[in-house]
């Protein structure tokens, strides 16, 4: 896992690495510039019109003057744009700042005109990680001008005005694409600074991942290369025991389709026996759309505890016999899955929490999380009273979005890199809920459940949008599991 660390470390980070690696903090920052370059060569490969690079006073401006440099061998066309005299700049912006060659036009930003056609780059390096306060004077009134202009934009580290780890106040730079270095840093990840980050690219500086947890401060990215290592090997000789028994337990009239994605999903990840718990009446659609899955209803069931998961509420409805429910979780002494209505009815019973089996993971979106804990002013309280409850109740909480993240029970969190805008569809969750429950299902500890479960099924949503776009719906989700395992070479 990739660690992500507080931007008031960034520094400390920085100096310790350069001093292991016997190199300078130039030496670095041209490292950054260079994995600037490499992306931005690769992505506008064509590249023949103009280039404005706005150059703050700290190492983020420093930043955009080595790339300045780099971009200055291809091309006539490149224009710093600066804020402050060199003097008064950091010592790695003065010295990238000397080392400009005369190709390269320098203009005060007092004397710019803005002229910037659509074909054109802007590229911000004012502020970086360093930021402390929201922006006024002239940095405000520039990024107002650069969000009005058009033109391909792209921040360096991070869009200038939001701060590393908090969310923004104020003014923000627009960018289409953000280029981070070594690791994202955490305010990317919010969801209130969607429409200021773009496309997030995460430039390599040759900070290896051992060196980064030592400032770890227990928030990391999952990446793919992480996910083989968590599956379980399956030998030749398994049966269909081994897949393991799972039920999904959910389903109202109008609603049995939660528990048919649920359940062909749970299929589609690999489990060998899955069951569905759903209203007396309500069997026929079920078993005709999936026949692979066994269907009961409630009084079918007596013990619980022969399946070996339970993913519990997909289209529930708060009509449940909340007695049956305290019962189930009561009873059942392996973690569970609580998904939808299964936590909104937690949220109305909050005494049922405590009956939660350790270990369990709930799996809610914004709004079901904000009924269990109370409104959120932001992103920044979510996860903190995600890693409170996880902690309290020794659960994992997938709270799920861009970005989705696992909040653990050791106060650690986890958020993932995979999945897309088109994933937002009626039915996305359920397809997760299967995912999860087939893992544990199959023996899987809850926190590689967990992880694989959104790994699994955001890349089948990255996946489905290949061809389906914004025209994607939970049931392509559901299609495109099985090339997942392709993808990540897992047998
Ligand atoms: N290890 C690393 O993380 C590396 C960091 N690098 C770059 O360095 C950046 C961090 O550099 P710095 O720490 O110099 O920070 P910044 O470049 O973000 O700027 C900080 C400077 O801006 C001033 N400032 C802060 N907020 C302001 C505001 N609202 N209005 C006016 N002035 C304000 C501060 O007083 C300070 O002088 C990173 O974002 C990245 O771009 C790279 O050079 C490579 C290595
Ligand atoms: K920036």
């Amino acid at each position: 896992m990739l660690s992500i660390i507080p931007g008031k470390s960034v520094s400390q980070l920085d100096k310790a690495f350069i001093s292991y690696e016997g190199i300078t903090s130039l030496d670095l920052m041209e490292r950054a510039a260079v994995s600037f370059c490499n992306w931005f060569f690769v992505h506008f490969p064509k590249n023949e019109n103009a280039i404005f690079i706005f150059c703050g006073p700290g190492n983020n401006g420093g930043d955009g003057l080595a790339i300045a440099r780099i971009f200055s061998k291809t091309t006539d066309k490149v224009h710093v744009v600066y804020f402050e005299d060199s003097e008064n700049c950091s010592n790695d912006y003065q010295s990238n700042f000397a080392k400009l060659p005369k190709n390269i036009s320098k203009i005060h930003i007092k004397d710019f005109s803005f002229n910037i056609s659509k074909d054109d780059f802007v590229i911000d390096g004012i502020f970086g990680v360093g930021i402390n306060r929201p922006l006024e004077g002239i940095f405000k009134e520039s990024i107002e001008k650069l969000n009005r202009v058009e033109g391909m934009k792209i921040s360096i580290d991070i869009p200038s005005g939001i701060p590393s780890d908090a969310v923004l106040d104020g003014t923000c730079f627009k960018a289409a694409y953000t280029v981070t270095f070594q690791f994202p840093k955490l305010s990317l990840l919010f969801p209130e600074h969607a429409s200021f980050v773009g496309d997030i690219h995460i430039a390599d500086i040759g900070i290896h991942d051992d060196f980064l947890k030592s400032f770890s401060n227990q928030k990391f990215l999952i990446r793919k290369s992480d996910i083989p290592g968590l599956h379980k090997k399956f030998h030749n000789f398994s049966h269909k025991g081994d897949y393991g028994r799972v039920i999904i337990i959910g389903g109202s009239v109008g609603k049995v389709g939660a528990v048919l994605m649920a359940s062909k999903s749970a299929l589609r990840t690999g489990s060998g026996l899955v069951h569905a718990h759903i209203p007396k009446g309500e069997r026929l659609v079920l078993q005709i759309a999936v026949p692979e899955v066994m269907v009961f209803d409630s009084q079918e069931v007596q013990d619980y505890k022969q399946f070996d998961a339970m993913g519990i509420g997909p289209g529930w409805g708060m009509n449940v016999d909340i007695s049956f429910y305290r019962e189930l979780l009561s009873n059942y002494n392996k973690p569970v899955v609580i998904d939808a209505d299964g936590i909104n009815l937690i949220s109305k019973n909050p005494d049922l929490l405590k009956l939660i089996p350790k270990e369990s993971i709930l799996t809610p979106h914004i709004k079901e999380f904000e009924r269990l804990v109370g409104i959120c002013e932001n992103q920044e309280e979510r996860l903190r009273k995600a890693k409170d409850l996880a902690k309290k109740h020794h659960i994992f909480i997938v709270l799920k979005g861009a970005f989705t993240c696992i909040s653990c029970p050791d106060g650690n969190q986890y958020f993932n890199s995979t999945g897309n805008k088109y994933m937002a569809t009626a039915g996305s969750g359920d397809v997760l809920t299967g995912m999860i429950t087939s893992f544990l299902g199959q023996g899987y500890k809850p926190f590689n459940a967990a992880v694989c479960g959104v790994f699994h099924h955001g890349l089948a949503g990255e996946l489905a949008s290949v061809v389906k776009r914004r025209g994607l719906i939970a049931s392509d989700i559901i299609d495109y599991i099985p090339a997942t395992y392709t993808q990540l070479d897992i047998d």
